[in-house]
């Protein structure tokens, strides 16, 4: 695998597609992919997953990537995460676990919770810590303060069974953001979830996500999902997969689930639509 573990902080900028002003322009780039390309091969054919993927994140912003089954979103993202290797092109990343530290580093997040049954609500949330060392004095109360934020604090003691989908997502997050990770990967985290708990989820992550130093790449096939949560929308289309468009999303923070109605979103659902539209 070529993939590189450089500095971000060289001055060359991503290449973009298409579209407005992204959010974070400005910021340095801690992630970037430049003509990446993934096939997969068996005995019989060969399949090209992604072709000459470009693009540039910089720190603290959250990307979206969007489109049909197919069209290479989780290969991109296990790219990112270092599970993909790639024949070609450069991918260089500014993050590392923060030497000797548990803290900083990547986390995923994807649809199915994975959470472990057989322990509590606040070990499952304490096992990354746990994994790294930090011992319980210093973990207990950063499990704690987490199942706080995403609402579970009465539920420590359950068992993941117990709980409804919703409440197991929400202690996934809670996993997911007790190390404090630079890089946060959601994989469809809310994908088989029903409608009004996607919302509700949707919400929670917006929430407490703001305000905490972390960069955030999102898989997802929804478009009101990569509206309320992103701050950019690359969009991909299949055979091979790509980027087709790559577009700012016009809304502040802290965000409501109106703030998708608004005339901004509005416009911006049509240009996702008419990108998405089959050819
Ligand atoms: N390990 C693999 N071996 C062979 N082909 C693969 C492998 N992983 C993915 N692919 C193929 O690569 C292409 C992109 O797959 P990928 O899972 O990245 O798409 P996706 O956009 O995430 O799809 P979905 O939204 O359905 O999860 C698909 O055609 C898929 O069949």
């Amino acid at each position: 695998m070529s993939s590189g573990l450089q500095s971000a902080a060289d001055e060359a900028r991503s290449s973009r597609q298409h579209g407005a002003p992204r959010a974070g322009e400005g910021a340095r780039d801690v992630l970037r992919l430049t003509d990446v390309s993934v096939s997969f091969h068996n005995r019989a054919s060969s399949l090209v997953a992604v072709e000459s993927l470009a693009f540039g994140v910089p720190e603290n912003q959250v990307v979206a990537l969007l489109g049909p089954s197919g069209c290479g979103k989780s290969t991109t993202l296990r790219l990112i995460a270092g599970l993909q290797t790639f024949e070609k092109g450069r991918f260089e990343t500014a993050f590392a676990a923060r030497a000797g530290s548990a803290f900083g580093g990547i986390s995923m997040m994807f649809q199915s919770p994975a959470l472990l049954d057989w322990k509590t609500v606040e070990q499952n949330v304490e096992l990354p810590l746990k994994i790294k060392g930090v011992r319980r004095k210093e973990a207990a109360p950063l499990v704690e303060n987490l199942l706080d934020i995403v609402g579970l604090s009465d539920f420590a003691r359950r068992r993941p069974y117990e709980l409804s989908g919703g409440m197991q997502q929400r202690v996934a997050l809670a996993r997911a953001l007790v190390t404090e990770p630079a890089l946060l990967l959601l994989d469809e985290p809310f994908g088989a979830l029903d409608a009004i708990t996607r919302d509700e989820m949707c919400v929670e992550v917006e929430r407490v996500t703001r305000g905490r130093s972390m960069t955030t790449i999102l898989v997802t096939h929804s478009i009101s999902e990569a509206i309320f949560l992103a701050d950019r929308i690359l969009v991909m289309a299949a055979r091979p997969g790509r980027i087709i468009e790559d577009l700012a999303v016009p809304l502040g923070h802290p965000r409501h689930l109106d703030d998708r109605t608004s005339e901004a979103a509005r416009s911006l659902e049509v240009s996702l639509l008419s990108a998405l539209a089959p050819r």
